[in-house]
């Protein structure tokens, strides 16, 4: 691959630790960069005072590849390719997308300039190629968060009534509005989003439209045109913002025919679209069973960290904590994992204290893969089709709906390894999340809609 310049690449988002960039340069003298974007490592502004330990460009990669596209299915996980960098290019691009970055991440991290390697992915906010007789890609990304109710038995009888009723999301909602971090709490409820019924599918969709937070962003041809940012503060009724992601939508579906809803005709027709789709995809079902991999919730799980710490210092070496994920001890507890049946293994304080430094490890390990399934985002992209025959891209899937022919591709992204130190804040901020809402939350005002009700 030629070097590569920093005018051929565009700003399209970033999280905590991540910069994408998407290539935007000559497609005719770089085809092996069309539609595909870089996703470059972050360093912070201000070295913190104690370094914050994380895995390198390589290890995610390795963990991508080897351990969570097995998991969740290749088809949904683009690991793409490593990619070196020169630290010339890194600065020049630094510099070129600042404008670009939200003020706040500005202030707070830029590129790794140091950094060595990045991945090179493909452009799932803009799978498709663009041609007259189709409309602009939309690019739905939403950040699902923990689809489950636990069931473990080493959950304190004191937090039970709560963990085991309302999930953990919407008990999240309550701490961070008392935190200020979110100005007001979302009616989403993750338990909807996973349920596999159709009205609490789009009534999770409908709720991530109302008030986006840091879950949901829709893109129209790579450019955001929904976010968190978009949405007006609590103590403003204005429904601008969704009006104007109407507008957009005109140029995708038609309009409802029941303009009983709340939300706009378009994007009820929008909302009913990616529901059939997240539907018909096995998708959701996955990620759920991976994020129940979190057998003993943290609260068992606490235990269990603290007992091979006491047998296995950190520092020595151990495949849990060292990053070797090609380690073949990660891969059988993957295959493992698959090899399953759905329902979890039931273990008693009995059964642990009976278990090997190296089952106990295996556990450990299954919960931080759910870790990052608890993190990840699916991003679902559509384009109407102009003709209803055949599509040309036959690789893409299809489907009808309004009387109108899509084309759509569903991906994960953000699935990168969560570190087995953090064990001891997992469990200090569920303490947290349980016992803020137990203290101040109203039941009845929780916007939780609980475990999905039996069939009749
Ligand atoms: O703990 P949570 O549920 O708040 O999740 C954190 C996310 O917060 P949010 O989704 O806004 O609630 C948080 O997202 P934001 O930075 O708030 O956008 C990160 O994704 C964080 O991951 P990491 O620790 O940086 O690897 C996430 O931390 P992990 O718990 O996944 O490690
Ligand atoms: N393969 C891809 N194609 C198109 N856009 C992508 C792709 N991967 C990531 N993005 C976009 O870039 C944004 C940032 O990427 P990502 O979520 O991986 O960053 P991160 O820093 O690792 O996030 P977090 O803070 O949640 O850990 C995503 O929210 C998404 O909008």
């Amino acid at each position: 691959m030629q070097a590569l310049r920093a005018e051929d690449w565009s700003y399209r988002g970033e999280g905590a630790a991540n910069i994408v960039v998407s290539f935007t340069g000559d497609q005719a003298s770089n085809p092996e960069l069309e539609g595909k974007v870089l996703r470059i490592r972050k360093s912070p502004v201000v070295a913190p005072s104690e370094p914050r330990q994380t895995f390198s460009t390589e290890q995610n990669y390795a963990y991508l590849t080897r351990l969570i596209a097995p998991l969740l299915g290749d088809e949904y996980v683009n690991a793409g390719q490593l990619v070196p960098l020169a630290a010339t290019f890194l600065q020049d691009l630094d510099q070129r997308i600042a404008a670009e970055r939200p003020a706040k991440r500005v202030q707070a991290a830029r590129l790794d300039c140091a950094g060595s390697a990045a991945q090179l992915l493909r452009d799932v906010g803009r799978p498709f190629i663009q041609s007259h007789d189709q409309s602009d890609t939309f690019c739905v990304e939403i950040k699902p968060k923990w689809g489950f109710l636990p069931t473990s038995s080493f959950i304190h009888p004191s937090n039970a009534t709560a963990k085991l009723s309302k999930c953990r999301y919407c008990m999240h909602q309550w701490l961070k509005v008392s935190n200020g971090s979110i100005d007001r709490r979302s009616r989403y409820c993750p338990l909807d989003l996973f349920s596999g019924t159709r009205h609490r599918v789009e009534r999770a969709l409908h709720s991530l439209v109302d008030v986006p937070q840091n879950n949901v962003r829709v893109f129209r041809n790579g450019r955001a045109i929904l976010t968190g940012d978009k949405a007006p503060p609590a103590d403003s009724n204005s429904r601008a913002y969704i009006a104007e992601l109407d507008r957009h939508l005109v140029d995708l579906v038609p309009a409802a025919a029941d303009d009983s809803d709340a939300q706009p005709p378009h994007v009820q027709t929008f909302v009913s679209l990616l529901a059939e789709i997240l539907l018909q995809e096995p998708l959701l079902q996955r990620l759920q069973a991976a994020q129940r991999l979190d057998h003993l919730d943290i609260e068992g799980l606490k235990g269990l960290y603290d007992s091979v710490i006491e047998r296995h210092p950190v520092g020595q070496d151990h495949w849990l904590w060292d990053g070797r994920f090609d380690a073949p001890e990660w891969s059988r507890v993957v295959q493992q994992a698959l090899a399953r049946s759905s329902t979890a293994p039931s273990l008693s304080v009995h059964d642990v204290a009976a278990l090997s430094l190296d089952e106990k490890a295996a556990i450990i390990a299954e919960y931080l893969l759910a870790a990052t399934v608890k993190d990840c985002s699916i991003m679902v992209s559509v384009q109407r089709l102009s003709t209803p025959s055949e599509d040309p891209a036959t690789h893409f899937k299809h489907i009808t709906h309004s009387g109108t022919r899509f084309r759509y591709h569903v991906a994960v992204v953000d699935l990168d390894p969560k570190l087995f130190r953090n064990i001891p804040k997992y469990h200090r901020d569920d303490g947290e999340i349980v016992q803020h809402y137990m203290d101040h939350a109203d039941d009845s005002t929780c916007y939780c809609s609980g475990p999905a009700q039996p069939a009749q």
